[in-house]
């Protein structure tokens, strides 16, 4: 298999892994990135993930060596690499807006930087080849960046990263210029990719879907600073504050005040409305804010109040439906409580503006965070 022959003889993963240790970055007063300690083991897929101007880019370019740092030290193993150029790093880079040259044809593209490494002829051939296979490009070799679409110029930067086989591969926000149809298409092929050639990959994104699909663990950025890192289940399941779970598909953060707490409960109740969740770390303030996807609310077959206990042995919330959007499987919707609290969840079908609806959700789908951060 194409794949397989690419790395013929090597070990899956070139090293034990990278370490960035105490890594800052300033731009004049600005910190973009604040005293980070990341460790990439080799073989991973790891994401990058954060809000514009979080400071992803920066940690990337940091480790390709295209910034210095402003303090702090990268490892690869036993050896120190923050002072190494880029070209002595022996890593592939790939960018959103794919950096091929327009005059060479996909194969030379591919093949430019075995050149530079002065190959062999018959070697870049094989190894052209079989990056092409790769990305299945081998009927296009021939032709000029474009003269293929964005989504094949794509594969071709990738090709060009891969071919190289670097000990590291770093994606910088790759699939951002693409139509969403080929960014999914794309998003299966580079894992599949990733599955079948074991290259350690830093992959930069702003789209939560994205890291989730692709990473083996997740690192969540906020202004330069590490939020958190894990699996995507555990940070897609255990948000570790309210910014990661905004960024995690709890469109409902709803800050209120502190009514009550009972063994590994926390009630909280404020215009109108009364939630029971369960606290996830410290909650030691008066307000607090509980977290809800929208998904997680059901609506309720008969009348009731909000507060009142509701069938799924949580809470009850009535709502008046102010907009319902179609979205093929589910109809997104947006309603108000009584006291103008605007709540975000699913229908079944659209329903006419005005309709009243009680929806209902479990305490253990109620996240409560000690605070909005
Ligand atoms: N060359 C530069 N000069 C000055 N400030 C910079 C420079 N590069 C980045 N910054 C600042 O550093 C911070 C982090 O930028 P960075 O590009 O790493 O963010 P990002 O998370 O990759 O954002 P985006 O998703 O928009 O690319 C930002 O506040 C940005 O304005």
């Amino acid at each position: 298999m194409s794949a397989a022959t690419l790395v013929e003889g090597e070990p899956r993963a070139a090293f034990g892994h990278v370490r960035m240790e105490g890594v800052s970055r300033r731009f004049g007063g600005a910190v973009a990135l604040d005293r980070i300690d990341l460790r990439i083991e080799g073989g991973e897929f790891l994401a990058l993930l954060g809000p514009s101007g979080c400071g992803k880019s920066t940690a990337l370019n940091c480790l390709a060596g295209l910034l210095p740092l402003s303090d702090g030290e990268i490892w690869l193993d036993d050896e120190r690499i923050d002072g190494l150029p880029p070209e002595r790093r022996d890593f592939g880079m790939v960018f959103q807006n794919y950096a091929l040259f327009p005059h060479l044809p996909v194969r030379k593209n591919v093949a430019f930087g075995l050149s530079v490494r002065r190959v062999g002829k018959a070697e870049i051939a094989r190894r052209v080849d079989e990056a092409l296979r790769l990305v299945e490009l081998s009927d296009h070799a021939h032709k000029l960046p474009g003269q293929l679409s964005g989504g094949q110029q794509q594969r071709v930067a990738i090709a060009r990263a891969v071919v190289l086989r670097p000990r590291l591969v770093l994606m910088d926000e790759p699939l951002s210029n693409l139509d969403a149809k080929l960014r999914v298409q794309m998003r299966t092929e580079i894992r599949r990719m990733h599955q079948a050639l074991g290259l350690t990959t830093v992959y930069v994104t702003h789209d939560q879907e994205e890291a989730l699909a692709l990473a083996d663990r997740v690192v969540v950025l906020r202004a330069g600073r590490i939020e958190q890192a894990g699996s995507p289940e555990e940070v897609y399941t255990y948000p570790a504050s309210t910014y990661i779970a905004g960024f995690m598909g709890y469109r409902n953060l709803l800050e209120m005040r502190v009514e009550s707490r009972t063994d590994g409960r926390i009630t909280l109740a404020d215009r109108g409305l009364r939630l029971t969740g369960v606290p996830q770390g410290e909650v030691p303030g008066e307000t607090a804010v509980a977290a809800v996807r929208p998904e997680d609310f059901t609506v309720a077959a008969g009348p009731g109040e909000s507060g009142s206990a509701g069938s799924a042995g949580g809470n009850v919330l009535g709502v008046r439906v102010e907009v319902s959007e179609f979205h093929g499987r589910e109809v997104a919707a947006e309603g108000v409580t009584g006291d103008g609290q605007v709540v975000h969840f699913r229908l079944p079908e659209r329903v006419a503006p005005g309709t009243r609806v009680n929806l209902t959700v479990p305490a253990e789908r109620v996240l409560v965070f000690g605070g909005r951060e």
